[in-house]
């Protein structure tokens, strides 16, 4: 039987890896339904050539304009309530996460509650309501499936291991494009040196991300979730060369590590076929040519984002969302041209200093949250142009 796949943020950009892997293995996948935003050609290319049975676009335009291209032949929806439409096809049998930004959250919710296994790459919805999605899963008995790399990694590197055997994680972070700028520097950092990932071609939002190094304060709250290790027990080490995806550190001193060419399709692919690894066409790792791997660690000083996630995740309650939200502000506002670069932490530590964080919240409680750090950090950025 085939895999019943719908893929929320079908044409970013792992959105179209998760399609590049469906296409290798016609006779193992089927694709259900796609969701995207805007982009409507792309996704008119998509549906004639994976004929899914719903779409969803963000807007009522797009979702037109995708329903006339297609001669009215597909059911085209569009808006939030779409969204939990597609991730919830009572055909599909998972669902890949793959929206930027906590919108991607209510209908990865509504998946696992509709009994859907996950591929997970928004990390946005472990950061914003990690105990609602992951008690969640666990009533539903449904997997959350990583897709992120460190945590496909770390993933991999657990199977069969006892977790009371464990002493650490350890996530490697690329360092962005920023990794050897000093604060000095930084101050002239633009939107489009920062776009320029050194190892990994991604979205906007995660690339930039990736040079505050947001994204791995964003991905040790993730991994506290996936794999239910304390903040004391996950560490970052800074590795240039991507080729280590992230390591597990044993109490016997043994270091389990994933090691690939950074290619997003191997987690996709590990996450869509789990337990089973069918061949991939992607570079082979040349470690002779690679040469060397260097690992260093991180000075939280100069990454103020990743001390700031380590905080807000050992508040936990409200505050992560917080952090999230705040930093999605600030992404897009640095994209936009309206801060600068530096801003984007200024923004993130201003609404986590006035944020009054609640424990044990509800999804109502957690959104509400989500709301106010959006609309602060929006008033912080008017404020200070
Ligand atoms: N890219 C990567 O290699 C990795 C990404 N991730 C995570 O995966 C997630 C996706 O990242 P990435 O693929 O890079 O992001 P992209 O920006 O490339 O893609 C985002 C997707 O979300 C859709 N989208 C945006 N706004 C809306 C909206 N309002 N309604 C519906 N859909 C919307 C976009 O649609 P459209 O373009 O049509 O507007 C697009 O399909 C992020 O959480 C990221 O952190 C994790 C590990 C690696
Ligand atoms: C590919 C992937 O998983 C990204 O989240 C990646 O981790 C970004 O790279 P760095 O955050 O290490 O720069
Ligand atoms: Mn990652």
């Amino acid at each position: 039987m085939p895999e019943k796949v719908v893929i929320l943020g079908s044409t970013g950009s792992i959105g179209r890896s998760t399609l590049e892997v469906v296409s290798q293995h016609p006779d193992e996948f089927e694709v259900v339904a796609l969701a995207a935003g805007s982009n409507v050609e792309e996704m008119i290319k998509q549906a004639k050539t994976f004929n899914p049975k719903m779409i969803s676009m963000a807007t009522k335009e797009a979702a037109e304009e995708v329903r006339q291209a297609l001669n009215g032949q597909v059911r085209v929806l569009y808006g939030e309530e779409a969204l939990i439409e597609v991730a919830t096809h009572p055909d599909a049998t998972m669902v890949v996460s793959a929206l930027v930004g906590s919108r991607g959250l209510p209908p990865t919710l509504a998946a696992i509650q509709a009994d859907k296994k996950i591929g997970l790459a928004n990390k946005e919805t472990l950061v914003t309501a990690g105990h609602i999605v992951t008690q969640a899963a666990e009533k539903a008995g449904v997997p959350i499936l990583p897709i992120d790399s460190e945590h496909s990694a770390i993933f991999q590197c657990l199977n069969g291991e006892r977790r009371e055997d464990v002493r650490r994680l350890i996530l490697t972070a690329s360092g962005g494009a920023f990794r050897d700028w000093s604060r000095e520097e930084l101050v002239h950092a633009t939107p489009e040196k920062a776009l320029k990932h050194p190892n990994w071609s991604m979205g906007a939002k995660v690339t930039v991300d990736s040079a505050t190094l947001m994204n791995k304060g964003l991905e040790v709250i993730e991994a506290h979730w996936l794999f239910g290790f304390s903040y004391d027990h996950i560490d970052v080490l800074i590795h240039p060369q991507s080729i280590v995806h992230s390591m597990v550190e044993f109490h016997d001193g043994a270091v389990m590590a994933q090691l690939g060419t950074p290619d997003m399709k191997v987690p996709i692919q590990y996450a869509l076929t789990y337990p089973k690894r069918l061949p991939l066409l992607t570079k082979p790792l040349d470690l002779v040519q690679i040469s060397r791997l260097d690992f260093r660690k991180p000075d939280l000083k100069r990454y103020p984002c990743l001390q700031m996630a380590y905080d807000a995740g050992r508040v936990g309650g409200t505050m992560t969302a917080v952090l999230n939200a705040a930093n999605e502000v600030a992404v897009e506002q640095f994209l936009a041209g309206h801060i600068s670069f530096l801003a984007i932490e200024q923004v993130i530590e201003q609404a986590l200093s006035k944020h009054e964080p609640l424990a044990n919240p509800t999804l109502e409680e957690i959104e509400e949250a989500d709301r106010w750090a959006r609309d602060f950090a929006n008033r912080w950025v008017s404020m200070s142009a």
